[in-house]
């Protein structure tokens, strides 16, 4: 079947290519161009002719149509072109063995013959139009031949003339009919001559039609390009040639777009996420075996870091400088599992080989208290690769617990150097400048850029410091405003509590520095020993993203994902030394008094070998020099350039009801803790939960009084690290909490979390039960379950229950443990509710007199 494009009668009648083949029936054969939907070239005539609206023709496009003629000249094609286009890459595409297109190709050559055979009977029959000729398409009438084949028009007329020989005569007929024939006629009656009329009509037009043929071909041939002759005629040039030699083997088509609608799966992740590199959590191995000195891995070792632990052995490889080529490591470890030394190694081996101090690394992190935490690891390690006459690298925080300027002087340098040039420039910049205002705030600020050159000398901004562990806001502030402040030598960028991070872009900090990260001095960021240049960017996190979009934001490069074997990408994994329970509380009215029994059980002991061993990980000597610094007054209660903690009820009303609190418990200066053998850490959904809770258990349970602290986002960052200090001291045995210190926090003391209110996400609950049971030690979680709450906990912390679904992985399940009920029905005594009933009257009555 050979199909020919008809444009559309409206629009494409102006405009249809020469070659198109018009399907308006010959308007000199009325009989025929009713009912015969024959095409036919008329060159020069598309223009001219006007095709007619198609009422009873169509289009049928078959894949060969499109090989050979869906091409217009000038490229475009319409939509029905389109439409079959694709109905041919369809066929192509399901069928992609040769013997399958065998077999089409032949279906399809026999409906064409049988097609083929109904147009010749059709034709004989030309006053009985074909139930097929009329059919309506997409709306739209469209012109279209199905069966038209000139040549079987043309065989048509010739079959009804009466010899071959006859023709000539029968041209002559139609000029001035021959005197034999005149005296036939009037010999003949009337019915005679006008069936000798009908004859002769019949075949001059068949000898009108040669004719034209004949004429329209020549034409062809002189005018047009042979290309475009194949083009015009693929009817006549298929039936007497083989196709391939005329051009109506398909066109090359391009890849047919298959479009991706599947759901993403961990089977449809990106390469990279799909195919992590698989850490066996039981792993450990020796610093040297991972390449690192003998003298580093001393220093160490004299820290409490004996061996690497199993994220530092699959990590420091992908890390430390090697001869393969490097791309950015994504990291998704559970809580506790090292993953700060598992960067801060390596980044810290790689800058202690340069000379210059140039700011080489950018540490960002959600929280003051985590930029306190990261900064010990730094110098630890930075004492370590200093030993082998490495650089001593320098290490600066940039969290906004300080005054701007401060910050500013402690990353930034100024040096002088001799530059006549640069000083006259200097001058003239000076000359035209107006200073309207003696001094204003924004001068004050950037203390940075003030001091004036010497005579044929300019100041230069130098980075006094290799490495900077800031919150993103902060960093943000000294990129815009920070004179000489540059990220052009950067080599590292890590990005801690990723997930977070990324989740609340700060200031648009990611934005920023990866702009700043990817424009730089040719050669800045290479290291003359180093195989790698450019940044390396390491991203962290117990519960990673896997939003694709918002890691794309990072512009990694090569990167390589680090896993927990038997993990896939997206799942929250929980230490396997946590044990976990949950605790049903019957009446929420006296949830204070199931806490009051769970401090009192047996369930509180020590869980460790070592007890509540000392941490050597809390900040101390910072949060002295914070306290005593004039900054404290700036060093605002909140984190408001990073941390938006979950509850916004930061007042200084309920920071000085805390104060107070913290100084009535001082003066008992911390007893011995023979009283409660553990430590805990309870976290509440808000600060002012968190306050009104430690204050009622002081109350409830007066003799644990002097061992509870509290930390909230609206202490102050002084208080915050000496609570954390002292609590690390075994001092502070309990600390009652708002999420502020969920993540990242590291107290290695710590055995018991309980979440006095559940928490709101699983990355949440992930985070909260992750600050015990860390670096390998064990610990306990206790979730305190109203009975509103109890289907969402099970089916979405626990992961039981009908319908159940998490993200967390955990080795365990969570048990049922039963707490509190003191009387056998169940309940609590009356003694006990009244004191609790008591305790609440205190309380309103404090915060009464607080507001006052
Ligand atoms: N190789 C090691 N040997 C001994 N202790 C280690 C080692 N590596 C890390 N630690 C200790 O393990 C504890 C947890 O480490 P770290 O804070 O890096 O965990 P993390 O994976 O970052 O946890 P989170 O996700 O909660 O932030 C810290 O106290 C750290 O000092």
């Amino acid at each position: 079947m050979y199909a020919r494009y008809i444009p559309p009668p409206k629009d494409t009648q102006q405009s249809a290519p020469v070659r198109a083949v018009l399907a308006t029936a010959p308007p000199a054969t009325p009989a025929f161009s009713t009912s015969t939907p024959y095409a036919r070239y008329i060159p020069g005539q598309a223009t001219a002719q006007p095709l007619q609206p198609a009422a009873s023709q169509r289009v049928v496009f078959s894949d060969d149509d499109f090989s050979a003629n869906d091409q217009s000249k000038d490229g475009r094609s319409t939509n029905a072109e389109t439409k079959g286009t694709t109905e041919s890459r369809k066929a192509k595409f399901k069928s992609n063995k040769p013997e399958d297109e065998a077999q089409e190709q032949s279906a399809a050559n026999n409906a064409q013959a049988s097609k083929a055979r109904k147009r010749k009977r059709d034709e004989e029959e030309p006053t009985k139009p074909s139930e097929h000729d009329v059919i309506q398409g997409n709306g739209t009438e469209q012109t279209e031949q199905p069966d038209a084949d000139p040549e079987l028009e043309l065989n048509s007329a010739a079959d009804r003339e009466p010899a071959p020989g006859a023709s000539n005569d029968a041209i002559q007929t139609t000029k001035k009919p021959p005197k034999r024939e005149k005296k036939k006629n009037k010999q003949l009656g009337d019915q005679d001559i006008e069936m000798a009329d009908a004859e002769a009509a019949l075949l001059h037009k068949g000898h009108t039609s040669v004719l034209e043929r004949f004429q329209r071909s020549l034409q062809i041939q002189q005018h047009l390009p042979k290309e475009e002759l194949k083009s015009t005629e693929p009817e006549k040039q298929i039936e007497e040639e083989p196709a391939e030699e005329h051009g109506l083997e398909p066109i090359p088509q391009p890849e047919p777009v298959v479009f991706d609608e599947s759901k993403l799966t961990y089977e449809t992740l990106p390469q990279w996420l799909a195919s992590p590199i698989r850490v066996n959590p039981e792993m450990k191995q020796p610093w040297n075996e991972l390449g690192i000195s003998p003298e580093s891995a001393r220093v160490l070792e004299s820290k409490g870091f004996k061996d690497a632990f199993a994220v530092q052995t699959a990590v420091l490889p992908l890390l430390l400088p090697s001869a393969d080529r490097q791309g950015d490591v994504v990291v998704a470890a559970p809580t506790g599992s090292g993953k700060t030394l598992s960067y801060v190694l390596p980044m810290v081996h790689d800058l202690s080989r340069g000379r210059i101090t140039r700011l080489r690394a950018l540490i960002v992190l959600p929280t003051r208290d985590l930029v306190h935490q990261v900064q010990l690891a730094c110098e630890t390690c930075a004492a370590a690769f200093a030993v082998n006459g490495g650089k001593r690298v320098k290490i600066a925080t940039a969290m906004g617990n300080r005054p701007f300027k401060d910050e500013q002087t402690v990353i930034m340098g100024e040096e002088q150097k001799y530059d006549p040039e640069g000083f006259e420039k200097y001058l003239r910049k000076q000359d035209s400048f107006v200073d309207l205002e003696e001094s204003d705030e924004e001068d004050d600020e950037l203390h940075i850029g003030r001091t004036l050159p010497l005579p044929y000398h300019v100041i230069s901004h130098v980075s006094k410091v290799d490495i900077l562990i800031c919150t993103p806001g902060r960093l943000v502030e000294h990129i815009t405003k920070t004179p000489g402040f540059t990220l052009d030598y950067v080599r590292w960028l890590i990005v801690d509590e990723a997930d977070k991070l990324l989740a609340q872009d700060f200031q648009q900090w990611l934005a920023t520095v990866t702009e700043k990260l990817s424009t730089a001095k040719p050669g800045a960021r290479d290291f003359p020993t180093s195989n790698k240049s450019g940044v390396r960017k390491v991203i962290l996190s117990a519960t990673m993203t896997r939003d694709l979009s918002l890691l794309n934001g990072l512009k990694l490069s090569r990167p390589q994902l680090v896993l927990v074997e038997g993990t896939r990408a997206g799942e929250q994994v929980l230490p396997s030394t946590l044990s976990e329970f949950a605790i049903k509380v019957r009446e929420a009215s006296l949830k204070p008094l199931y806490l009051v029994d769970l401090l009192r059980s047996k369930h509180m002991v020590a869980v460790n070998k070592d007890g509540t061993a000392k941490t050597k990980s809390v900040p101390s000597d910072a949060s002295d020099s914070e306290s005593s610094s004039s900054s404290e007054s700036s060093s605002s209660e909140s984190e408001s350039d990073s941390v938006s903690d979950s509850d916004s009820d930061s007042s200084s009303a309920s920071s000085d009801r805390e104060e107070t609190f913290q100084q009535e418990r001082a003066t008992t200066r911390f007893p011995t803790a023979a009283k409660f053998p553990t430590t805990v850490l309870i976290f509440t959904k808000s600060n002012e939960a968190a306050l009104r809770l430690s204050r009622l258990l002081t109350l409830l349970v007066p003799d644990l009084a002097p061992l509870i602290g509290v930390l909230t986002s609206s202490t102050k960052t002084a208080r915050r690290t000496r609570t954390l200090r002292a609590f690390t001291q075994g001092k502070l045995r309990i600390l009652v909490a708002s999420d502020l210190v969920s993540r990242g926090i590291d107290l290695l003391n710590l055995e018991h979390v309980v979440n006095y209110d559940v928490p709101i996400s699983e990355t949440s609950y992930v985070h909260r039960v992750g600050r015990t049971a860390r670096a390998g030690r064990k610990g306990c979680a206790w979730t305190l379950v109203e009975f509103s709450e109890g289907r969402r906990f099970w089916r979405e912390f626990a992961g039981e229950g009908k319908g159940a679904v998490t993200s967390i992985v955990r080795h365990g399940k969570v048990q049922r443990a039963k707490i509190g009920e003191d009387v056998e029905d169940g309940g609590f005594s009356e003694k006990r509710v009244k004191e609790y009933e008591e305790a609440l009257k205190t309380l309103a009555k404090e915060a009464g007199e607080g507001r006052k």
